[in-house]
């Protein structure tokens, strides 16, 4: 499996290998979803297995879910959790003050739900998606089937209201029919390139009857865990305003990451 691994997906590797560390004994554990997330899964799939940590985990989406009960972790409903110690989640993007794009993987309503029903959010990412400015990724908006043209056409008159420039919004389609999320909602995605005030943006679209959830999470999460290909990491805390540089020690080549691999 190694010899296949792109660096994008060494170093999500090792911001995912390095947030395990953070989960403790006991904790009621919101898991994220897409690739990220996955090794994130697998890690602490492992630990439970082999290290006896116990945790109970709240999957924020039913493919993420399938995985954690392969990997032997408890899984239960946030109903059950009630609250969540901590929650783990990749994102699209992130900016220095930590608010992200989510959604590339059409998660993004469970995973918000999921993240502000916790303690605290940590997200982990490879260093590529750390932005100046969000927009570069196309915004996810969860939206109901029911008149979606409409919806769609309301988002676009707001986008003009709010002077945003050269928007294209696009119905995320799987194959030939258009994606449906494990809510049953569609997705449009708002190619905005650069997204100026993104609290102001992020209301307004939940003003529009149609719309379920945005995929940008402002001021929900308060640490990163950046990883990069060759090892290196950042732990970037905001609550305690710190930024701490770690090496992974990884496994030489020929067994690198076969403790995740499936
Ligand atoms: O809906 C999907 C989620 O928001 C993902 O966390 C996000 O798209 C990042 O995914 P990946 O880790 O695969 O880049």
């Amino acid at each position: 499996m190694s010899a296949d691994m792109t660096p994008a997906d060494k170093a999500k590797y090792v911001s995912a290998r390095r947030a395990a560390d953070l989960v403790e004994n006991g904790m009621r554990v919101g898991l994220g979803t897409g690739s990220t997330a996955a090794f994130l899964v697998r890690r602490l799939g492992e630990m439970v297995r082999d290290e006896g940590l116990k945790i109970r985990g709240v999957p924020t989406s039913t493919r993420t879910a399938d995985l954690a009960r392969a990997e032997g972790i408890e899984v239960i409903t946030l109903e059950q959790a009630g609250w969540l110690d901590l929650t783990i989640d990749g994102a699209d993007e992130f900016d220095n003050d930590l608010n992200l794009i989510k959604g590339g993987g059409g998660a993004l309503l469970q995973e918000k739900i999921v993240a502000m029903a916790s303690d605290r959010m940590i997200v982990i990412a490879d260093a590529g998606k750390h932005v100046e400015t969000l927009g570069a990724f196309p915004l996810p908006v969860e939206i109901i089937p029911f008149g979606w043209q409409a919806t769609r056409k309301l988002i676009e008159e707001l986008l003009i209201s709010m002077d945003v420039q050269g928007h294209d919004t696009a119905l995320r389609m799987a194959s030939e029919s258009p994606f449906v999320t494990d809510e049953g909602n569609y997705i449009l995605d708002l190619d905005l390139k650069r997204i100026g005030d993104a609290q102001q943006l992020a209301q307004a679209l939940n003003q529009i009857p149609g719309v379920v959830e945005n995929g940008l999470f402002i001021d929900i999460c308060d640490t990163v865990v950046i990883g990069y290909d060759d090892g290196r990491l950042e732990l970037r805390d905001l609550t305690k305003g710190t930024i701490v540089r770690e090496q992974l020690d990884l496994p030489d080549r020929d067994n690198l990451f076969t403790d995740i691999a499936k």
